[in-house]
């Protein structure tokens, strides 16, 4: 079932696993993938670049193209990117400085603005900054999100109210970051968008995210039932097409390319705010993208050969 403009025989290296926090996600990634990308008609090579030899492996080849399917840091960052540009392989997705910059949260805000996308006020802290946290509170109101600046899959994220929750907040995720981002907590619909193309790009259907939880944290991420995906999201047209188009804009304004998903709170009063974009969206089986592909009648196999071509384009 390859598709026509794709090469034959073509060997793919699918690099999963790595050293973030987020490696068993990656590796739960690269199950689908690896079946989809079979199923697809690629021949497939599995490597770790956590592994020195498979980095070795990697390196001598013989591949056409690297289908990355690594989180967070070492992986989506622009690191393992930038070993890739050095040896020449072609790879899936965005490219060094791109995935550095939407890896960073702080950084990724700066050119959300610049691009007039809406995103939650908030506050940078690197570590070793004083801060006073009733400053804080006063900038961003008493219910706060306190995150690490390049984390992925809700790690590190606490969502808290109150001056002392802030601050024990702000010293866990210096616990797993050296800079930390804490933001206003906006109350509504959650919702994502993926966006996927080269020259030309689409936004897929809208997801809306249900989690069992309070939010949307690891376990509602990851534990089969533990969020329901409404997609299509249940919205107007004109919401659809203006959620749709920051997801676009969040994309051009972070210069990805091949595929990202965007992540948004609607307020009941209209209001979208953008929270982040990942520029290598998980694929596991509760994941995001691979939905948001099926309800636009484009299957896991499709969608994998899709990411293939813009790379080779
Ligand atoms: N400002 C905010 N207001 C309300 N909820 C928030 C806010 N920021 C984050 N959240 C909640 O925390 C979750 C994780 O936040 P975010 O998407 O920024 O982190 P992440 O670790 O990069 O997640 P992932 O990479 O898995 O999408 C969001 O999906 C949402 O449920
Ligand atoms: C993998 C996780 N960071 C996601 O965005 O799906
Ligand atoms: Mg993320
Ligand atoms: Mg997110």
């Amino acid at each position: 079932m390859m598709k026509e403009g794709c090469m034959s025989d073509c060997r793919v290296a699918l690099l999963a696993g790595g050293k973030s926090g987020e490696r068993e996600v990656s590796l739960a990634s690269a199950e689908g993938a690896r079946e989809a990308l079979e199923e697809a008609g690629f021949i497939v090579t599995q490597l770790d670049p956590a592994e020195k030899e498979d980095l070795k492996r990697l390196i001598d080849g013989p591949f056409d193209v690297a289908f990355l399917c690594l989180h967070g840091k070492y992986g989506e960052d622009g690191t393992v990117q930038g070993l890739l540009e050095t040896i020449g392989l072609p790879y899936i997705g965005s490219g060094v400085w791109a995935s550095a910059l939407a890896m960073d949260k702080v950084k990724s805000k700066v050119y959300y603005e610049r691009a007039g996308i809406p995103t939650p006020p908030s506050v940078p802290l690197q570590a070793g900054d004083s801060y006073d946290v009733d400053a804080i509170v006063e900038k961003l109101g008493t219910h706060c999100v306190v995150k690490p600046g390049t984390e992925g899959s809700a790690l590190g994220v606490f969502i808290v109210e109150g001056a002392p929750a802030i601050t024990d907040a702000i010293e866990k995720a210096f616990a797993i970051d050296s800079e930390v981002l804490i933001e206003r907590y906006i109350k509504g619909k959650e919702l994502t968008v993926a966006v996927i193309g080269s020259d030309e790009v689409e936004a897929l259907p809208i997801i809306e995210i249900v989690p069992k939880s309070d939010f949307y944290d690891f376990e509602s991420k990851y534990a089969p039932g533990g969020s329901q995906h409404l997609c299509p999201a249940p919205l107007s047209e004109e919401t659809t097409r203006m959620v749709q188009d920051l997801a676009i804009r969040a994309h051009r304004a972070l210069s990805c390319e091949g595929v990202s998903r965007s992540d948004f709170i609607l307020e009941e009063d209209g209001s979208c705010w953008t929270l982040e974009t990942n520029t290598i969206p998980g694929m596991t089986g509760t994941s995001l993208l691979p939905d948001a592909a099926r309800a636009a009648g484009i299957s896991f196999p499709e969608l994998c050969t899709r990411l293939i071509g813009y790379a080779l384009a």
